[in-house]
């Protein structure tokens, strides 16, 4: 299996290489040269089978001689081990046709530690081969930062450097990402939103000397071992509710465009979904990029699901290209016009990207409200991300279930819940003294040249 830039200009690479090296060299973004197929025989077989079991079965096609068997499987094991329910991804029904997939029961209780304690594992592996020390630098609106903290914390061969916009995040991620202890691990308040933090990762990966003197990697959803993880629990769910003999539908709260993409990877290799439909909160640009055909940035608007405050969402490159009949110079002269704010999509584009994704668009006071009614009429009690999801999903349901990913836990977001419902959700006991801990934390400007340089300066101590 081999792996491909959406910029076309890169080296094409091997799973093992296309995950340590994150963004590839010409700032495109690896996908697979082609997408493995499971036929409905296989997709079948994985209904029952427990959570690991599906794991192997979907990612071992796309890994190459990564690793072996044997291996492979002792390192899902060791990934979802720690997670707090034995089905690892359980399905709660909200309404007639309507379900929620549960995907907070990880250790840092956001989707995020499905792809990231997997790609922990994997990465270490991959190091110990080598005997390589790496320096990862992510860029986090909140989750992805806490969840690659616990992912890396305390390795002698990885210093972990995690941007986050000061001041954006809640308090309960802060915390997460600013109080482990471990010294291989460093988080950064960077002055700016999601976007700027993203943009400065990817101004890293783009600047040779620094990414070759430090020997930078990413865990963002740049990384394609991150989404790949990912793809798993499309299948899981849709076998529970009867795929392939039953179609289903999905709705992802959305943001970098990541854990949807995943989705589109599940169908092209053969998963029958009905409709993917991208829900989005006030920083709407990909609902309006799908209703109007013009992608443009209007600024990061702060909103009560501040993992979703993103407005370059770094994964719809990928299905760009697809949609552009693979051709990385188009991407890369979208890509190029995103720079001076955004572009307009092709028609046959546009026609592709209608034909794989619904959408819709979620206000605060829509989001406030529907955690309210989930409470009240399920008992289910929703951070404000699945809100968002859950709002959207309920314009889309039809005779097909619909499935919600719900990405997060609501203890994550206690003010906003609290705020919605009168009730505040309480950390699970093993994370109750988080507001006792010490935090340790820089504060930087956004600025490339300061950031290298703080890098730098403790990757040499
Ligand atoms: C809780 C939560 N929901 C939804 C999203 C959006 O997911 P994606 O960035 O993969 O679109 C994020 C951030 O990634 C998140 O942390
Ligand atoms: N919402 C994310 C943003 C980064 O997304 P990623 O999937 O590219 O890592 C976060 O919580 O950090």
């Amino acid at each position: 299996m081999r792996y491909i830039s959406t910029r076309g200009q890169a080296p094409e690479l091997s799973f093992a290489e296309a995950m340590m090296t994150g963004l590839a060299r010409d700032g495109g973004l690896y996908v697979p040269a082609h997408v493995p197929q499971m036929s409905a025989q296989e997709i079948s077989a994985l209904a029952g089978l427990p959570y690991e079991e599906v794991t192997f079965r979907v990612m071992w096609p796309f890994l190459g001689d990564t690793f072996t068997e044997v291996q492979f499987r002792g390192l899902i094991a060791a990934a979802y081990k720690g997670f707090g329910h034995d089905a690892r991804a359980p399905l709660v029904q909200l309404g007639p046709n309507h379900f929620l997939l549960e995907l907070f029961h990880g250790p840092t209780l956001a989707f995020k530690d499905f792809a990231m304690q997997l790609l922990g594992q994997m990465m270490q592996a991959d190091l110990a081969k080598s005997g390589q020390r790496i320096t990862i630098v992510g860029a986090t609106s909140g989750d992805t930062g806490s969840a690659a903290m616990e992912a890396f914390r305390g390795l002698s061969n990885v210093d972990l450097f995690i941007l986050y916009p000061h001041g954006r995040v809640s308090e309960v991620q802060r915390r997460q990402m600013t109080t482990p202890s471990e010294a291989n691990v460093h988080a950064i308040a960077m002055d700016g939103d999601f976007d700027d933090c993203q943009a400065r990762v990817k101004d890293m990966f783009n600047d040779m000397d620094f990414r070759d003197g430090v020997r930078l990697a990413g865990v963002n959803s740049i990384n394609w071992a991150r989404v790949l993880a990912q793809v798993v629990y499309y299948f899981s769910s849709a076998v529970a509710l009867g795929a392939p003999g039953r179609r289903v539908s999905f709705t992802v709260p959305t943001g970098n465009f990541g854990d949807i993409f995943a989705g589109y990877i599940a169908r092209a290799m053969g998963l029958p979904i009905d409709q993917l439909v991208v829900a989005t909160n006030h920083n709407d640009i990909l609902d309006r990029a799908l209703r109007t055909g013009e992608h443009r940035t209007n600024g990061v608007k702060p909103s009560i699901s501040p993992s979703m405050d993103i407005q370059v969402s770094s994964n719809f490159e990928r299905v760009l290209f697809d949609a552009y009949g693979r051709d990385g110079m188009a991407v890369a002269q979208l890509m190029g016009e995103m720079k001076s704010g955004g572009f307009t999509i092709s028609q046959s584009a546009l026609q592709m990207l209608r034909e794989q994704f619904a959408s819709g668009r979620c206000s605060e006071d829509e989001t406030s409200a529907t955690i309210r009614a989930a409470f009240a009429y399920t008992g289910e009690v929703l951070c404000p991300h699945s809100a968002v999801g859950v709002k959207v999903a309920e314009a889309h349901l039809g005779v097909v279930p619909m499935i919600t990913l719900a990405t997060a836990h609501p203890a994550k977001f206690p003010d906003a819940v609290e705020a919605a419902m009168g009730v505040r959700p309480a950390l699970p006991d093993r994370m109750a003294d988080l507001f006792d801990r010490d935090e340790r934390l820089t504060r930087l400007p956004n600025d490339l040249a300061v950031l290298q340089a703080h890098i730098r300066e403790r990757i040499a101590n």
